[in-house]
């Protein structure tokens, strides 16, 4: 008897269109695992403003690549993170490193280091995983089971990140977030190093105006109707 092959789930995307709170909510209601991959290059980000890399110094940063020892927690439960044996999940989040992020994750020797131990992670998943970031359907995992696609406008996305610092002191407006995600969205999808695209074969959803319930319940829908494909194909083989 052969054992069940790990299901993989990539979804991807660009900031604000909900790939995190999808994928933990997918990977908890089928009891799969569950990757954060931007926090990863948030965490090596961390490390470089924390060492005093200068990080648009791309040679710098290359040269530093290999030292962030970087732990990813797949419990999409609580999420986990550190690097050198310390919890940063807070710290990646800040301002700081959303303002570095981008010129550090388009480093070639960043990327090399961290999809290694992406596809190290996924390779050891059971009973399988969801995957989230920027390239994991085109680059990471291109043979994924289910490859999605989340995408929504870009006033749907400013509004959601700013509702998520409601109350805060210091919130920018809707307008000042609107601009820093197409900064981001430009730099990550105009670097030479696996930039932020679309699979050819990858779902693509528009979640502007669906609820985080109605984008959960899709994706569900997809991966059940991809174990059924693979049962029928398995039958028909067997
Ligand atoms: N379909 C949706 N409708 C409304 N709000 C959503 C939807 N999907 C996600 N959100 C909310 O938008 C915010 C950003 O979602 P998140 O999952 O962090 O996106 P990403 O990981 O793509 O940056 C969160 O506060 C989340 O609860
Ligand atoms: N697979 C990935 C994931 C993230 N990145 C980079 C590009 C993104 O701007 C940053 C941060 O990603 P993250 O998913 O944490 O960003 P948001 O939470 O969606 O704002 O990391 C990447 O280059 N490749």
């Amino acid at each position: 008897m052969s054992a069940t092959p790990a299901l993989i789930v990539a979804i991807d995307g660009p900031s604000g269109t909900g790939k995190s709170s999808t994928s933990r909510a997918v990977a908890a209601r089928l009891g799969l695992r569950y990757l954060d991959t931007g926090a990863q290059y948030r965490a090596a980000t961390w490390w470089m403003l924390r060492n005093g890399i200068d990080t648009a110094d791309p040679a710098a940063v290359a040269a530093a690549a290999g030292k962030p020892e970087i732990v990813s927690g797949t419990d999409p439960a609580h999420p986990a993170i550190t690097v050198d044996g310390a919890d940063v999940s807070g710290p990646i989040r800040g301002p700081e490193v959303t303002g570095a992020v981008s010129a550090v994750s388009a480093v070639p020797e960043i990327r090399a280091r961290i999809t290694e131990l992406q596809r190290s992670v996924a390779r050891s998943a059971v009973p399988g995983i969801v995957v989230e970031g920027r390239d994991i359907g085109t680059t990471v995992l291109p043979d994924a089971d289910l490859k999605i696609f989340l995408t929504a406008s870009p006033e749907a996305r400013a509004a959601r990140r700013n509702g998520e610092l409601a109350g805060t002191t210091g919130a920018p407006t809707l307008e000042a977030t609107r601009e820093a995600l197409a900064r981001r969205d430009a730099a990550d999808s105009g670097r030479a190093a696996s930039p932020l695209a679309k699979a050819a074969d990858a779902v693509e959803i528009d979640t502007s105006e669906l609820t985080l319930e109605q984008v959960i319940a899709h994706i569900i829908t997809l991966v059940e109707q991809r174990r059924d494909d693979a049962r029928r194909r398995g039958a028909v083989a067997g």
